[in-house]
Parts: structure tokens; sequence; C-alpha cells
């Protein structure tokens, strides 16, 4: 409601009237008061109503707003001045109250980030990860105590200190890369090598270390931030797979597979023309027989002691290697020339004269090398290890303790041993064996005692091969056990006869050493006496003396199932190899041969005689059979008969021969 006007009619007539009148005057008076009294009376509600109520509804409202709280009362929105002052503070309210949510909502974020920046803090403190922030230039400013800790670090000498200040010496250079990437590609990642803050303390750590950058509002680059991980114990791990995959463990030579994997680089280097090398491969002499005598445990200290002599006689650059067993390679690299090689060579044998102590032994050792030269002799990985091979086995042939360079000739005659290989297998197939016969005489009555059984081959073209020629390659490709099988059985075959004939004659057959240590032998040669029925007493085995040596408790156990089986054991070429007394005690044998080689001298030599008659004399003082073989002319066989050797073989008596033409000899064979 809008209030223009306040009209009040008084009759100023009346008025008069009234004064005439006194009573009329009171009246009027009291009516004047009670009117001005009821106009001030509506004039007061209609102030209270239209304004006043209004004003104290404001105020209360400014009042509570004053005090932080809402406006309880609801403030009119009339189209006067105060309603028009009600909007205006309805919106300052408004206002007010956006305000204060705002500022409420970013005290809120506040808090929450600070508590984010406490819970960040707390973590990267006690973070077992190292953590360290630096500013755009890399000094650190901050290390978290893990790091610390790791490091031996003093806290707060090290900050303003650049971040490689922490890497190991050789790491040292990395730090540039690491400045470049960074400026290329905001982050960088490796594995690094840590140093300990105090240089007494060699220990390193192994960490992988990622840098990334912290950028301010606006972008620009102000720190970075730094985060490790100690990977030692995985790069430990990795170092003992790749000594385990790549070095042997009882010497810590390399091993086979790194060998090999060096000798492919070398290879690549010197096809590509840039430098000769040398393979030198050879294993010991002596080995077999000391760990068989002496035990394992002195067959790999033996190897370890090796090992170190030969790798202090290497340069750095040099590949030493254990190929197995007492197997070692070795590859000079970058050699002028041959002699180089073979001087170095002879420089390694050098290790091997100082004689070995193992345990409460002294062992002497030697090794017999073979070299092959790259690229001059192939470059090819294979073929150098056996040209490198080839060679070692000729120069053991040659005498222990020497070295042999590969050849074309070694290379013939190993293709040669192969072609036999390859004919023998048919040979034994198609039979193309005989065996001859070279009669024992005793001189002491010319009578013919016995036989020796010497195999012949005899090609399809009618050539006899002489034993010399393919016994070595049967022995190595184990082809003699099947052709030894045969010999025994034809020899036997060959007794029979005789014995049918009425010849008590004996049977000389030689055993080579593969056939020896078969350990089926004993039965295999049980079975032919049985098949064929001859009397044992009148079969010899000959075994030499090498086949003796090296695990004689096997040796011996072997001679005693042979002799069981009521044969008799002669040692064939007696004198070449050990010859000792005390040796020859341990074993069951009944007869030695002298060899030819003592016996072709005699009379011209008389170290040679002298050996003959020593021979003679142990073997009698020993109790045995002593037959001299090789005797070619009446000037040995008298001295022989001299000496008391009556039991002799030889050209000058008969050739070896077929059984066909055995007929043709004028002994009286011995019934
Ligand atoms: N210069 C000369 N030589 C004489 C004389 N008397 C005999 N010989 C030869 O001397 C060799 C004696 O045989 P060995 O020492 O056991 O040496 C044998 C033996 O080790 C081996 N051998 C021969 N036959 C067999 C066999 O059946 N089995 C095995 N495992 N090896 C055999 O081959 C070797 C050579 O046999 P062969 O060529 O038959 O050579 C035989 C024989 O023909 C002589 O007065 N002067």
């Amino acid at each position: 409601m809008l209030i223009t006007g306040l009209t009040v009619a008084f009759s100023y007539t009346t008025f008069l009237q009234s004064i005439e009148s006194n009573q009329s005057v009171w009246h009027l008076l009291i009516f004047t008061l009670l009117t001005a009294l009821f106009v001030t009376a509506i004039l007061y509600l209609l102030l209270n109503q239209l304004i006043l109520k209004r004003l104290t509804r404001l105020a209360s409202a400014v009042h509570r707003v004053g005090r932080g709280l809402q406006p309880s009362l609801q403030l009119d929105n009339k189209p006067d001045e105060l309603g028009t002052l009600n909007r205006s503070f309805m919106a300052m309210n408004a206002e007010i109250n956006q305000l204060i949510t705002g500022l409420d909502n970013r005290i809120a974020e506040k808090e929450q980030a600070e508590m984010l920046a406490r819970k960040l803090s707390k973590a990267v403190a006690f973070s077992s990860s190292g953590i360290i922030i630096t500013n755009h230039h890399l000094d650190i400013e901050y290390i978290n105590p893990f790091l610390s800790n790791l490091l031996g670090l003093e806290l707060p000498a090290i900050y303003g200190k650049s971040l490689s200040t922490l890497f190991a010496q050789d790491m040292q250079l990395l730090g540039n890369e690491m400045r470049l990437t960074l400026q290329q590609r905001q982050h960088w990642q490796g594995d690094v090598l840590l140093q300990q803050a105090d240089l007494n303390n060699d220990t390193q750590h192994w960490v992988t270390l990622a840098i990334a950058p912290i950028r301010d509002e606006k972008g620009s680059l102000s720190h970075y931030v730094a985060a490790l991980q100690d990977i030692s114990f995985i790069k430990q791990s990795q170092k003992q797979m790749e000594r385990l995959a790549y070095y042997d463990s009882l010497t810590g030579l390399a091993n086979r597979s790194y060998f090999r994997n060096q000798l492919r680089k070398s290879i690549a280097m010197s096809q590509r023309g840039y430098y000769s090398f040398a393979l030198l491969y050879f294993d010991l002499d002596e080995f077999k027989l000391i760990n068989d005598t002496l035990g394992h445990d002195a067959g790999d200290d033996l190897l370890k002691e090796v090992a170190s002599r030969l790798t202090h006689r290497l340069r750095e650059d040099d590949t030493i290697a254990r190929l197995g067993g007492d197997e070692f390679a070795v590859i000079l690299s970058d050699i002028k020339d041959k002699a180089q090689a073979g001087q170095i060579a002879a420089t390694l044998q050098q290790a091997f004269q100082q004689p070995v102590k193992l345990g409460s032994h002294t062992v002497s050792i030697s090794a017999s090398i073979g070299i092959t030269i790259a690229p001059d002799d192939a470059v090819d990985e294979e073929l150098l290890l056996k040209h490198a091979d080839l060679a070692m086995y000729e120069a053991k042939a040659r005498g222990k303790n020497t070295y042999r360079f590969f050849s074309q000739q070694l290379n013939d005659a190993a293709n040669e041993r192969l072609l036999i290989e390859s004919q023998l297998r048919e040979a034994i197939a198609l039979q193309q064996f005989v065996l001859f016969y070279q009669p024992k005489i005793d001189v002491q009555d010319d009578m013919l005692i016995g036989y020796e059984a010497l195999i012949r081959w005899l090609r399809p073209d009618n050539t006899l091969v002489p034993p010399g020629r393919f016994i070595a390659v049967a022995e190595s490709t184990g082809l003699i056990v099947q052709i030894g099988e045969w010999i025994i059985l034809e020899a036997c075959r060959f007794l029979a006869r005789q014995h049918s004939r009425g010849y008590a004659v004996s049977v000389s057959i030689n055993l080579s050493a593969r056939q020896f240590n078969d350990n089926k032998l004993p039965a295999m040669i049980e079975q032919i006496i049985h098949r064929t029925g001859v009397d044992p007493a009148y079969l010899i085995f000959e075994i030499t003396e090498s086949m003796l040596m090296g695990d004689t408790d096997a040796a011996i156990k072997q001679l005693n199932q042979l002799k069981r089986l009521g044969i008799s054991l002669s040692i064939d070429d007696f004198g070449t190899g050990y010859s000792s007394l005390n040796y020859l005690k341990r074993f069951p044998v009944d007869e030695l041969k002298i060899d030819r080689s003592f016996v072709k001298d005699i009379p011209e030599d008389r170290n040679d005689m002298d050996i003959v008659s020593a021979i003679i004399a142990m073997a009698q003082k020993m109790q045995l059979r002593v037959v001299a073989e090789g005797v070619e002319s009446a000037e040995q066989a008298a001295f022989l008969q001299e000496n008391a050797c009556y039991l002799v073989q030889g050209y000058y008596f008969s050739m070896p021969l077929p059984e066909q033409e055995l007929s043709q000899l004028t002994f009286t064979i011995k019934t």
C-alpha cells in the first residue's frame, strides 16, 4: 500500500460554537485530544507497519549477517525504497555468501594440499628407494634418508653439489650424457654405479636411476626429481650367472661356451683382415694317471695349479679356457707369425717344468700342445678346432712335452685315417682279415713250442695290409673290439686244429688296450674257449706295459679275472715302459717278452745287451718265462742262449706265416 497524503477534517465553526460554551470547550478539547491521539496512533500504526517493522527486520538481518549468520527472516521485496534496500542487501548477502563459500573451498583445498604434501614428504623420508631433488642444473637440493644412509652421506654438506658426485669414478662421464638427454628428452633412465661417500670404503652400489623434471605453474623447469632403486643384488646375481655360464667353476678359467664365443669373435676379426691369431689346444700328458692313482681331489688340485700357472704366462687379451677334464685351449690374439705362437707355446710348457705338490706327493707334469693359425690354416670354427686337435696328437706322437703346428700333411694323414676307418668297417663286414702265425722256438732243443697270432688285412686286390697300418685306427674307433673277438675265435680254432693233430703247442694272442679295458672281455674269452673246446692252458694273452699303467687296481682285477679262466698272461714289448720289479710283482703275469728294439742291435750295442741280460735276470728272479722277439741272427740267438733266454721268436727262425704254409717248417713240433 502506498501512502500519498493524509487528510484531517476539522470544522472551525463548530470549534467556535464549542468555545462559546465551556462544556463545549472541554468537549472540544477532549475530542481534539482524542482525535490527535487517534490520529497519532493511526500514524504510528501506519508508520510501524509500513516502515519501522521492515527497518527492524532489515536491521536484524544486517545484524545476523554481521555475526556470520544467515538472515533468519524473509525480507520483503516491495517496490518502494525499503524494498529496494532489502533487495540490495539480499544481493549483497548472496555475494558475501558466495565469497565465503569460495574462500572456504580454497581453505579446504589448501588444507588438503598441505595434508598431501605432508604425506608425500613422509613417504619420501621413509621410502626404501633413494630420492634426490636437484635444481635445474642438477645440483643436489635434497636427498632422502634411505640414500644418505646407503652412501654414508653427510647432510647437508652434499647439498649444492652436482648429482654426478654420487657416481663411481668410472661413471663420471655419464653426467654429461645425462644432461644432454634431459635437455632433449625431458627424462633419463639407466643403471649407475654409486660410490660410497667414504672413499676408503670400496663398497659400490648398482642402482637403476630415473630422472624427471619438475615445472612451475608457468611450465618453466624448476627442479629435477631422481628416484633410484638399489639393484646391486640383481647385478651380483647377473654376474654370478655369467660366471656360471661362462667360467669353469673349478679353475676360474673361461669355459667351453665362452671360449667358443671368443673364437667366433677372433675368426670374424681375422676374416676382416684385422689380425692373425693362434689357437692352442692341449691336455696334460699324465692327468689320467695322477687322477687314477692319487684320486680326484688331487686331480682337481692339479688342474687348479695348472690354470693359475698358465694364466700368469698369458697376456690380458689372450683367452685361456678349460674345455672339460684336462683339456685346455688358448686363443693368442694378434700374433705376428707362427714363430711368435711357437714362443708362447714354449713359454706355456715352461710353466709345467716345476713339479706340482699334491698333498704328500710331488708330481711332474707335461703337455703336448697343438697349434693352428687363423686365418692361414682356416677361418672355420670347427676346422680350426680339428686342426689344433690333430696337431696336438702329432705332438703327443712325437714325444711328450712338445708342441706341433698343424700342417697339410697332418690333415692328409687324418683323412687317410678316416678312409681306413670306413674301409675297416667294410673289411669287418666282408671278413677280409687273416691270421698269420709266427713260431715260438725253444732253442735248447730246437723245438717249436707255440705260435704268435698276427693279424693281416687281405684286401680284395690281394694286397696284404700289415697291422701297423690299421690297428691304431681300429683301436681309436673302437672297431678293435669286434676285430679282436674275431682274432680270438680264429686263434682258438687254429689251436684246436693243432691240438687235434697231436701238437701240444700254445698260441699267443695280442690284446689291444681297448679290448683289455672292456669288462666283457673275460666272459667273451670264456665263451670262445667253451665254443672251440680248447685247453685254456695253451692260450697266452699278450698285453703291453702301458695298458697296466693308469688305473692299476682295475688292471689287476681284469688280469685276475682272465687268470681265473686258466689262461697265461704275457707282457709284450717289455723294457719300453716302466719295467720296474716292484710294479711287476703286483701283476699276476707268467711271461715277459723282451722288446725287439733291445734285440736288434745285439751284439753291437753293449748297452742293449746289458738291458737284455738284466731283463732275463729279473724274469728268472720272479720265476717268469722270458721270450725274446725280433731275433734276426745267429749271434743274437747265441747271446740270448748264453744269458739263459731260451724262448725266441724272429725272422732268423721264421717269418709269420699263414696256417697252410706252417707245414713247410722244419722244426720239431712239441707234442
Ligand atoms: N723286424 C722284425 N720284425 C719281426 C721279427 N719277428 C717278428 N717281427 C714282427 O714283430 C711284430 C711282433 O708283434 P708285436 O710286437 O706284438 O706287434 C704287433 C702287435 O702290436 C700288433 N698286432 C699284430 N697282430 C695283432 C692282433 O692280432 N691283435 C692286436 N691287438 N694287435 C696285433 O701289430 C704289431 C705289428 O705286428 P706285425 O706287423 O705282424 O709285426 C710282428 C712281427 O711280424 C724280426 O725278426 N724282425
